[in-house]
């Protein structure tokens, strides 16, 4: 199978794979082409302002409303929902994670989500919850979409096929992509067993964030993010679609694939972005800006410059800021940090933060480079440095991140941590140029 896509963020695409299957001139013709139903996929209220409305047309083979049967209750017990507060005893801290282990027993996308921080409340569609998720199986016959927020999948390790209702993505480590709420979706493998991160925002979508005084180009640009022509499987076998909404699971079955929609056209689609297509900026003379610098897209929050969930990257880049302490500098942050790396070493840290872990430094806790990394920050010749062959990434979000029990009691959770800063020792000795040997 190829894949094809077309370039553009939150463009008003139209894509058919069948000649004359999408109407012109109208949306809702008597008989639609082929036999097919037109149906809309809203993403925003109907009224929302012009340029945050959002939906799209689909003409498939059966109405979604044929694709479910009665619901019934299952259960995905480590997928868990905001806001799940206090299941476990652990402390709040600066905490780490080894990788997520591959699966020993057969497991597909679905099955291998582990939520390891939820923050917000879905009720009220605020908050995100950060998960991991590792898989050896593809989704066949299996179906999902999910009520309570958009997906943003970041691979790892090992490439995924995101089989969606609107179109097929293929995307590999170092790529990202968003299944909008409510699509319905499958997930296959490429070649072999993966594991990524999901960040599941409960509220308004992701956008570009504005640029200021930067201008009309660099960071992420619109057309470096892709959108899938339309796709459709015309199969009739078993199948099952299971749900997720407001935190709770369920499972319908149909004798038919939901995925038959054989054209469509709108604004609400799924996309993915090759995160190597980022144009960073950054300091050329001095100083280390603020992370918000590399934000890749914003979820907003009801506040201006206060996102509910901001997606961040640290990609290759030229260090050339003179007399500077190049590394982030020491912080603490009212917002909280999910941190995860897809390859590479991340600056901040020589040791420990390995590929497919994860560092979490929650709301107002004090973190920064570890002992060895001050350092060197501190006594480097300041050259021109290429940070190569990196990509770190961060959830950032305006609210606290509840660990869930299975991150707080992971065998992969990392209890000398905290030891990376212990070597910090005093560097004041009274003197102007103090001890920094
Ligand atoms: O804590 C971290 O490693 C993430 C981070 C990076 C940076 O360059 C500045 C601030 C920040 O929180
Ligand atoms: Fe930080």
């Amino acid at each position: 199978m190829t894949f094809r896509y077309m370039p553009g963020f939150g463009n008003d695409f139209e894509t058919e794979s069948l000649p004359g299957a999408l109407p012109q001139g109208q949306n809702s013709p008597q008989r639609p082409a082929y036999g097919l139903y037109a149906e809309q996929l809203s993403g925003s209220p109907f009224t929302a302002p012009r340029g945050a409305n959002e939906r799209s047309w689909l003409y498939r083979i059966r109405p979604s409303v044929r694709h479910t049967g009665r619901f019934r209750p299952t259960l995905f017990e480590r997928w868990k929902t905001a806001p799940n507060l206090y299941d476990h005893e652990l402390p709040i801290g600066q905490l780490r994670w080894d990788p997520t282990p591959m699966p020993n027993e057969e497991t597909d996308f679905l099955a291998g989500v582990r939520t390891m921080t939820t923050a917000g409340d879905v009720a009220t569609q605020v908050g995100m919850a950060a998960h991991v998720y590792t898989a050896n199986a593809s989704m066949v016959d299996d179906y999902f979409f999910n009520a309570d927020g958009e997906l943003l999948l970041v691979p790892q390790e090992g490439g995924i096929r995101v089989m969606t209702e609107m179109g097929a993505m293929e995307v590999t480590p170092g790529e990202i992509a968003v299944v909008p709420r409510g699509m319905i979706f499958k997930v296959e493998l490429v070649d072999g067993p993966v594991r990524g991160y999901i960040c599941e925002n409960y509220g308004a979508k992701f956008t570009l964030p504005d640029r200021g005084p930067i201008g009309a180009n660099c960071l992420a640009n619109p057309r470096d993010f892709k959108t899938p022509v339309a796709w459709y499987e015309d199969k009739e076998a078993h199948c099952r679609l299971t749900v997720k909404w407001c935190g709770r699971f369920y499972r319908t079955e149909v004798d038919h694939s939901p995925l038959d929609v054989v054209a469509w056209h709108g604004n609400y689609a799924p996309y993915k972005y090759d995160l190597s297509t980022y144009s960073p900026v950054g300091a050329i003379l001095f100083d280390h800006p603020d992370p918000s610098i590399f934000t890749v897209m914003t979820a907003p929050s009801g506040e201006e410059g206060t996102a509910n969930v901001d997606f961040v990257i640290f990609p290759p880049r030229w260090q050339v800021a003179e007399h500077t302490f190049r590394p982030p500098w020491y912080h603490r942050n009212v917002m909280s940090e999910f941190m995860g790396l897809i390859k590479g070493k991340y600056d901040a840290k020589e040791e420990g933060f390995v590929p497919g872990g994860i560092s979490l430094h929650n709301m107002m806790l004090p973190h920064g480079p570890d002992a060895e990394g001050c350092e060197k920050a501190a006594n480097a010749e300041l050259q021109p440095v290429k940070l190569e062959n990196t990509m770190a990434f961060m959830f950032e979000t305006r609210f606290p991140q509840h660990l869930t029990r299975f991150a707080a009691e992971a065998e992969t959770l990392q209890d000398d941590y905290i030891d990376c800063w212990k070597d910090l020792k005093k560097r004041f000795n009274g003197t102007p140029e103090g001890d920094w040997s």
